[in-house]
């Protein structure tokens, strides 16, 4: 298998990135404010960490105030606040190329001198844990994990720190999605590049790909080829019997087609299974009637 060139692993530590609340010269303001300014989304993350902002805005006996605090201190820990982070999104059906297109990302960014992780979902066992793997075979070390909540203990506080880009495969099956990727890019700057399924074998939303999409900087929808018709192919075929969304496989599950070959795929699919069913059906009553007699 290709190898992507062994990156280097560049510790790049900017010691004004030093999170706020590790800031020495961070004192926290000594009157409570509310922070009607920040808006939570019924979804998103529960009371993130305010950040420390040169002015805040509250109700005090129902009248809005503002005060504008223009202390060192605010303004130390606004400068020592990591930067925005981004969030980008990649998504199509199998075979469109989003890992490859992702792994490219994250080595351009490598290159660049940012330093980078990748992320994998430990339910796609079909080239190994160890590494994300194109259709291609072009590889790249990986964290193969359950849920993205533990990356941070797992990679250790101090490290996590100090990376500026975390690429995530087959994001489509993390339930924490929009939690990690909104913290990830909101409180801790960093870039964010996200690459799974928009659709599952029905075209329906898988997991919680299609919930960042109002969190991203840019959303990139790739296609493949159809495998019948050679036209770009938007959706993925499940060419076996079973009806479970999740389904680990390749080529010998899912085949990329177009929308044509799709809605006629669909059809001789349910028609088989159908069949099938009604014949299995039939042979249980013969089988009913065999034994009753
Ligand atoms: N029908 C197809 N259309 C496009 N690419 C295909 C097809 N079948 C196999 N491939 C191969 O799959 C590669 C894309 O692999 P990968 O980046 O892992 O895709 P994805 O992550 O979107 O499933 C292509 O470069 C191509 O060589
Ligand atoms: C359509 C569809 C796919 N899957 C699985 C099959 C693969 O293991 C991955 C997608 O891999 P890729 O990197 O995009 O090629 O997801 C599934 O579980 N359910 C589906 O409906
Ligand atoms: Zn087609």
């Amino acid at each position: 298998m290709l190898q992507i060139s062994k990156m280097k692993s560049l510790l790049f530590i900017p010691p004004k990135h030093l999170p706020f609340h590790q800031n020495p010269n961070f004192k926290k303001p000594t009157i409570f404010f509310s922070q009607i300014s920040r808006h939570t989304h019924s979804s998103g993350p529960a009371n993130p960490l305010p950040r420390p902002l040169s002015a805040m805005n509250g109700v005090i006996d129902g009248r809005d105030f503002t005060i504008e605090d223009r202390s060192s201190t605010a303004a130390a820990a606004a400068a020592a606040a990591p930067p925005f982070g981004e969030i980008h999104v990649i998504v199509g059906p199998m075979f469109a190329g989003k890992t490859t297109a992702l792994l490219r990302r994250i080595q351009a960014e490598s290159v660049s001198g940012r330093r980078v992780a990748m992320i994998k979902s430990n339910k796609d066992t079909r080239y190994g844990l160890d590494s994300v793997v194109t259709h291609d075979g072009v590889k790249m070390p990986c964290w193969a994990l359950n849920d993205l909540s533990i990356f941070k203990a797992k990679m250790g506080p101090e490290a996590y720190d100090k990376i500026d880009v975390i690429g995530i495969d087959e994001a489509q099956f993390f339930k924490d999605l929009y939690e990690f990727c909104c913290n990830a890019a909101d409180q801790d700057g960093k870039t964010v590049i996200v690459a799974g399924l928009d659709g599952d074998y029905l075209r329906r939303s898988f997991g919680s790909v299609l919930d960042i999409i109002p969190l991203a900087d840019s959303v990139t929808k790739l296609t493949a080829r159809c495998e019948l018709c050679g036209k770009r192919a938007f959706f993925t075929l499940r060419k076996t019997n079973e009806t479970q969304t999740e389904l680990i496989g390749g080529s010998d599950v899912y085949m990329p087609v177009c929308r044509k070959h799709y809605v006629n795929g669909q059809v001789v699919i349910e028609t088989t299974r159908n069949v099938l069913e009604s014949g299995k059906a039939h042979c249980n009553s013969a089988l009913e009637a065999a034994t009753v007699v």
